[in-house]
């Protein structure tokens, strides 16, 4: 298990057009590796060894943080502070999967002068070097090498460390043990420690350090890690979503937890990737030792352990064996095919997700104008359903040929490559579906009208007619589905949420800015400055306010609990439209009692997602894609949960003022267009107090890039456009009902597609809301009959004739 060689840049191709493979093997073929290449006095690396500018534009964007690697002091370790350490190795190998110790046992003058053979060796003449080890020039070892074969430069030092550090390995696998609950020896037994590898870095001083990295982000494919470094630094760890600086510390050493114990404490320990970022200074020297477990011959299967797992906590992974584990592993030098596709599959994410979202607008302004623009016929429907065809056609290809992938995180980039292709697909083949329907309703104005009366009279397009607004709001609701993962993505890349929110509504308003403007000319209301501060105070409930203080909320408390509370916004709107009587309710009749009843059903299913959580489902599938999410830190749940409510009490209000606000100013793309750019204004402000860190509002042509034109161009503008449309068309309420289709998608996704956790009681919840959901609909239909029966005609049919106050 060679990792690297020393100064092991990133992979990945920098752009095309330029023959890297050759590059590298020309490099390969020196012999010499990164230190001849500065023995030669290169000013300007290589190509082969530059970052991808995504990525240096990231770096750029890194704040500095004062997290603080934990440190642990061993001292007394068989004695009084046993249980201590315990509880301090517990802690650390949970949240941080690092930590540094200090008072080991291990002589300094051993690591000194392990450093220093390390350093003699890689300085020595390089034909000597290549006698020794051609292929890495680091002095490897592994667990059954044969003493004389070591370098001489390098030997006695080495054995004499050998010794120590398998000794530091045994008592680190007792403390462990123990920190899981386990007796002392029960990783020893496993035969955790078994077999340990060595492996000697030497990166020498780099002439364009901030262009490229030491050895590029990974996690250890072993149990545990013990590493010695000198004092030049650059080994960073990622906690948090942020690179925290592992400072060397004189006599200490660094130990993490390999990807082998992740697996085996069923994720109670974590293995979290680290990376050395390249320096001016050097030579820097270290020293990794890999705990790798067994070596028996057949291979000792290795799992979740039974004793860590229950009907509560059930396994997260399968057995495996180490060395298939290293073919994956290897199977990295397949890692260049691997970033090829990684790098292949946003790019045909963003195109089709970019056609998906035109398809799509074409449907909204199709149903809503009912007809099938001025395309002919099949000419719209048709490509878009190529389209799904071939993007679904690539994700399943690309899926099945790639399926090694459920490892996890060798390709973590790749999977959700693979699961955004995937929702793309589903959007698309909606969006066709839809123009088929239309299609086939034959509501075009190409029709004569004779024809179009028969296809009028005709049940499909009566159903049609009738249930616009619900298809409008399924559409919407899948919208937000997407929304939601496209966002998590991006917050797990660390893009701050306040900066989303005001960019997300600066896209949104400069989008709709023109179909505003030159679409509703001649209908828009002139805006007065009691208007204009309506308006205003409409884009501080909506946006400003309400996502602000969800986004803040979901950081102190989890998603699910902030989902469901979510739903609670439908009831809440409905108690304000009835107290503001914008809702009818008689309930001397059946269906306005369906309405009251409805509601307390829908609030009675979201508490009992909430509450009860009930025995986890089993999964009977397979996941799909296996997501790597970050945790994130919930320390705060009176604050969130304030913050939550606070938010939906918000929400409902807007929801009701749009339905006021609509009645005087019924231009709804301008209102759109208004609402978001004094959202965004304000969001701005908001965030400019909150977030002084001037980096926080660069971000790179990447997931964060992404999630902000849908967040602007789909549902800030799109959708809040079409909902604009329902509420104008059936009222508030109408709106927010379909609220809890978003959870309902968003926890069926997650379970079959990401293979997530599904607790019983989320499902007695969903079908709880369902039940509510439907009462209310039909309660809500015999508004729509006593409209019918006053104004003569049905509503929905006649949004044209009714002209823009509607
Ligand atoms: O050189 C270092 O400090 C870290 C090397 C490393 O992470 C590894 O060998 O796995
Ligand atoms: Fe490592």
């Amino acid at each position: 298990m060679e990792i690297s060689a020393a100064g092991e840049p990133s992979t990945q191709t920098a752009s095309t057009g330029y023959d890297r493979a050759q590059e590298l093997k020309a490099f390969d073929d020196t012999e010499a590796g990164v230190k001849g290449l500065v023995d030669a006095g290169i000013v300007n690396i290589p190509r082969i060894f530059i970052r991808p500018s995504d990525e240096l534009v990231e770096e750029l964007n890194c704040q500095k943080n004062s997290f603080q690697v934990p440190l642990l002091d061993l001292d007394e370790i068989k004695g009084s502070n046993r249980e201590e350490i315990v509880n301090q190795i517990r802690t650390a190998s949970e949240t941080w999967g690092f930590f540094q110790v200090v008072n080991h046992g291990i002589p300094l003058k051993v690591l000194e002068d392990m450093i220093q053979g390390v350093r003699d060796f890689n300085e020595q003449d390089v034909e000597m070097k290549k006698e020794w080890d051609t292929l890495n020039l680091s002095c490897s070892v592994s667990h059954n090498f044969d003493p004389e074969e070591l370098p001489a430069a390098c030997r006695e030092t080495t054995l004499e460390y050998i010794k120590h550090v398998r000794s530091l390995g045994d008592a680190l696998f007792e403390i462990i043990s123990e920190a899981l609950g386990l007796k002392s020896e029960h990783l020893q037994d496993m035969e955790c420690g078994g077999a340990s590898t060595f492996v000697c870095h030497y990166y020498p001083p780099c002439p364009e350090p901030e262009l490229t990295l030491g050895t590029s982000s990974h996690s250890d494919p072993a149990f545990l890690t013990i590493l010695l470094q000198d004092q030049i630094g650059g080994l960073q760890v990622l906690h948090q979503n942020q690179w925290v600086d592992v400072n060397p510390i004189s006599g200490g050493l660094v130990v993490n937890i390999g990807d082998f114990l992740q697996v085996i404490s069923n994720e109670k320990l974590k293995s979290v990737d680290h990376r050395v970022i390249a320096s001016g200074v050097g030579p820097r020297v270290s020293v990794a030792c890999f705990f790798a477990g067994s070596a028996a011959v057949p291979p000792r299967s290795y799992g979740p352990i039974k004793e860590l797992i229950s009907e509560e906590n059930p396994p997260l992974y399968q057995n495996f064996l180490v060395p298939e584990y290293f073919a994956k592993y290897a199977a990295e030098g397949l890692n260049r095919l691997l970033q090829f596709y990684c790098f292949l599959l946003p790019n045909c994410f963003d195109g089709f997700a970019s056609i998906w979202s035109f398809g799509l607008a074409l449907d909204a302004y199709a149903l809503i104008k009912k007809k099938v623009l001025h395309n002919p016929g099949l000419a719209t429907a048709t490509p878009v359903l190529a389209t799904a065809s071939a993007s679904a056609g690539i994700t399943v290809l690309i899926y099945n040929d790639l399926g090694h992938c459920h490892f996890g995180r060798e390709c973590g980039r790749f999977q959700l490559s693979v699961a955004f292709a995937l929702f793309s697909w589903i959007t698309i083949a909606i969006s066709s579906l839809i123009m088929l329907w239309l299609l086939a309703a034959g509501l075009s104005c190409e029709v004569s009208p004779a024809a179009m009366a028969v296809v009028k009279a005709s049940l499909f397009s009566g159903m049609y007619t009738k249930f616009k607004p619900h298809l409008l709001m399924i559409i919407a609701q899948i919208g937000y589905t997407f929304l939601y993962f496209i966002t998590e993505a991006s917050f797990n890349h660390g893009m701050n949420p306040h900066v989303y929110v005001t960019y997300r509504h600066i896209v949104s308003a400069i989008v709709m800015f023109p179909f505003a403007y030159f679409l509703e000319r001649k209908m828009r209301p002139k805006l007065t400055f009691d208007l204009f501060m309506e308006i205003s105070l409409l884009s501080f409930l909506g946006v400003s306010s309400t996502l602000n203080m969800y986004f803040a909320s979901l950081k102190y408390t989890s998603p699910t609990f902030v989902a469901s509370m979510t739903n609670t916004v439908a009831a809440l709107t409905f108690v304000i439209a009835v107290v503001l009587r914008l809702e009818t309710l008689d309930l001397r009749h059946a269906r306005g009692l369906a309405k009251v009843i409805g509601t307390v059903v829908c609030l009675a299913g979201v508490t009992t997602m909430t509450l009860y959580k009930g025995p986890i489902l089993k999964n009977l599938w397979h996941p799909l894609i296996h997501l790597q999410r970050t945790t994130a830190i919930h320390e705060h749940w009176l604050k969130g949960s304030i913050l939550t409510v606070g938010s939906c009490i918000t929400w409902s209000i807007w929801y009701i003022m749009q339905a006021i606000t609509l009645k005087r100013y019924p231009a709804r793309l301008s209102l759109t267009a208004w609402m978001s750019f004094l959202g965004g204004v304000q969001s701005a402000i908001f965030t400019v107090i909150v977030q002084h860190k001037q980096a926080a509002w660069t971000i790179g042509f990447n997931i964060d890039f992404w999630s902000t034109i849908y967040g602007g161009v789909v549902i800030s503008g799109l959708i809040v456009f079409v909902q604009l449309w329902c509420t104008e068309e059936k009222g508030p309420v109408f709106v927010t009902m379909f609220n809890p289709f978003t959870t309902i998608l968003v926890a069926g996704i997650a379970y079959f597609v990401l293979g997530e956790k599904l607790y019983l009681g989320s499902v007695i919840g969903a079908v709880i809301v369902i039940v509510g959901l439907y009462m209310l609909l039909w309660g809500k239909e015999a508004d729509q009959e006593v409209d019918s029966e006053t104004e003569g005609h049905s509503c929905s049919s006649c949004d044209e004739e009714k002209g823009p106050s509607g």
